[in-house]
């Protein structure tokens, strides 16, 4: 079994706990709280700067010129494209440019871009691409699923965010990196397979924490 499909089938529970959180429900209804996705555009900005970091380290750590490549153009179309993206839609929600530059992260928006950025800086490759697989899988899974919802790709406000995400461009990316984290761990032992299982537990886990963060739209609760 490839180790792809071990950590998907073994992570069901978790996954499908993510899918069904009332953020992703809402989202796909139509009934979130505007509110809400205002909270979740400004911290998933501010995510996928540090996100967008992992791919420069990724380029670091490639073992070839292909792999370097790719992670190189990974990191130019996160950063000039889904982000142009992100602050166009976000001026749909009244978010202006300076909102989202001057953003202060929540603390599930530091701890799991910190947690990730130790885990790319300190491990190799195939630990990178564990902390970051879930993030790129469980959008694209989600994508697929309110897609696939009647009406909810054409909602006013929220089909813009499910039609980026059940595309073709997503769906490469996350296949690429799921073949990628195969290939690296074609030979490893089943120690160090349980290690990256531990990543990729942790960054699904941090998956529904930031759907939780931004249902409650939480910041530090002391400073309320
Ligand atoms: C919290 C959070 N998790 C995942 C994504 C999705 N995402 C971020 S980068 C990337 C891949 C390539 O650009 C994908 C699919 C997000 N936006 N925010």
């Amino acid at each position: 079994m490839k180790f792809s499909e071990r950590l998907h089938t073994k992570l069901q529970p978790i996954w499908r706990k993510n899918h069904s959180h009332p953020f992703v429900v809402e989202m796909g209804k139509g009934t979130l709280a505007e509110e809400k996705f205002r909270f979740f555009m400004v911290q998933d900005y501010l995510y996928l700067i540090e996100y967008a970091k992992l791919f420069a380290i990724g380029a670091a750590k490639a073992e070839d010129v292909e792999t370097m490549g790719r992670f190189a153009s990974l990191l130019d179309s996160t950063m000039n494209e889904e982000m142009a993206l992100h602050r166009q839609y976000a001026k749909q929600f009244g978010i202006t440019e300076k909102e989202l530059e001057e953003a202060e992260p929540s603390p599930t928006t530091l701890a799991y871009t910190h947690y990730m950025l130790h885990v790319g800086q300190n491990g190799g490759l195939s630990e990178l691409l564990a902390a970051l697989l879930p993030c790129a899988w469980s959008y694209w899974e989600i994508g697929r699923e309110l897609a696939a919802v009647p009406g909810a790709a054409d909602h006013p406000l929220y089909g813009e965010w499910i039609r980026m995400y059940s595309s073709e461009e997503f769906a490469q990316t996350a296949q690429w990196c799921i073949d990628l984290l195969d290939d690296v761990t074609g030979d490893a032992s089943e120690l160090t397979l349980q290690k990256l299982e531990k990543i990729f537990l942790n960054t699904t886990r941090f998956e529904y924490l930031f759907w939780d963060m931004a249902y409650n739209e939480a910041m530090w609760p002391m400073d309320e």
